[in-house]
């Protein structure tokens, strides 16, 4: 059987979100990933070291016996986030800070209403080399849901890029070939993470006959040309660009659902649908650097030094899984993938 050993990779956003989840979630992240960066976005936010330091260890009780799973850990900036709470957190070990502008995805209600209020926060991370990370959509209502990213790095991303020439950024789950071009072309230190699921598919698949909400997560995905583009972008060996799951579990109930939440969960199975992708556009050499080096070189981090094996060994995806007292549908439940981690 054909077989590919690869470093082991680590997942740079993902949500675990928090009480009876994390034992699936964790166990999730930890079959696959060494270290995964954990979003803030409980209710309510993680936003200070101390609510850091208790959220890690909630999630460090669920990690199996005897595995080497690290959650590196997020603060999540808000109106009154200040240069001290930065600098408190980056002396606990919290490695970055979460943007969410107000009103832009799933649990961003106390999220930033305007970035000139965390201007002192940012001065703080970029002098202490803490990330920031970005949900890179503008939320007025004026602006269509489609074209979200495009104008937020128009007006917002463009103009911290410049005002904090030495801060580290990462534009999380891009989802269009502005936004792939962007960073691109973007001095050193901006970089991008891309999840499975906006390689995998387009709006067509969401949305041609019948809807389909397992596929609805934000940022939406877009048309077929700008998949291409991150498909492109994620096999070119540009060390800017690296692995980011978005992986989000949200009940069955609450995605079909008349109002249904945004999020798909892509943990259960996520390298083996990163092999799938980079497989077929005959790039699978160059997963490994995308999943397991190009991540930790831009955090600074060593990378990892053991391995995983994928093998080329066709198995079906489970149609649902348990969530606590939940069911919890993996994207491409049922579906049948190539590759296996062994
Ligand atoms: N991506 C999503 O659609 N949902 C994420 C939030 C986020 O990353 O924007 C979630 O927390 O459920
Ligand atoms: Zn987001
Ligand atoms: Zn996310």
């Amino acid at each position: 059987m054909e077989q590919i050993t690869l470093r082991a990779p680590d997942d740079w956003h993902i949500h675990l979100r928090d009480g009876a989840a994390l034992e699936r979630t964790v166990g999730d992240a930890a079959r696959q990933f060494r270290r995964a960066i954990v979003m803030p976005n409980l209710v309510p936010p993680v936003v200070d070291a101390e609510d850091a330091l208790f959220y890690q260890l909630r999630i460090r009780e669920q990690i199996p016996e005897g595995n080497p799973f690290e959650p590196l850990m997020v603060i999540y900036l808000t109106d009154r986030t200040d240069a001290e709470t930065v600098r408190l957190a980056h002396k606990a070990g919290v490695v970055a800070a979460k943007l969410y502008p107000a009103g832009a995805t799933t649990n961003s209600d106390s999220g930033v209403t305007d970035i000139a209020n965390i201007y002192p926060a940012l001065e703080a991370m970029q002098a202490c080399g803490m990330k920031l990370l970005l949900h890179g959509e503008v939320t007025t209502a004026d602006i269509d849901i489609f074209d979200r990213e495009q104008v937020f790095i128009e007006k917002i991303l463009s103009r911290v890029v410049d005002d904090f020439p030495t801060l580290k950024i990462v534009l999380e789950h891009i989802t269009t070939a502005h936004a792939a071009e962007f960073v691109q072309k973007a001095r050193d230190g901006v970089g991008a993470t891309i999840t499975a699921h906006h390689l995998l598919y387009n709006r067509n698949h969401m949305l041609v006959g019948g809807i389909r909400p397992h596929y609805y997560c934000l940022p939406i995905l877009k048309r077929g040309y700008h998949q291409s583009a991150l498909i492109e972008a994620a096999t070119s060996g540009n060390p800017k660009f690296f692995l980011g799951t978005d992986s989000a579990p949200h009940a069955q109930n609450k995605k079909e659902n008349a109002c249904g939440c945004a999020g798909c969960y892509t943990a259960y199975s996520a390298i083996e649908l990163y092999a799938e992708v980079f497989d077929q556009a005959g790039k699978l050499d160059r997963l490994e650097a995308f999943a397991s080096e190009f991540g930790p070189d831009f955090y600074g981090l060593p990378r990892n030094e053991d391995t995983i094996t994928l093998a080329r060994d066709p198995w079906r995806l489970p149609e649902s899984l348990a969530m606590g007292e939940d069911r919890l549908i993996p994207l491409a439940a049922g579906e049948t993938l190539n590759w296996r981690l062994v």
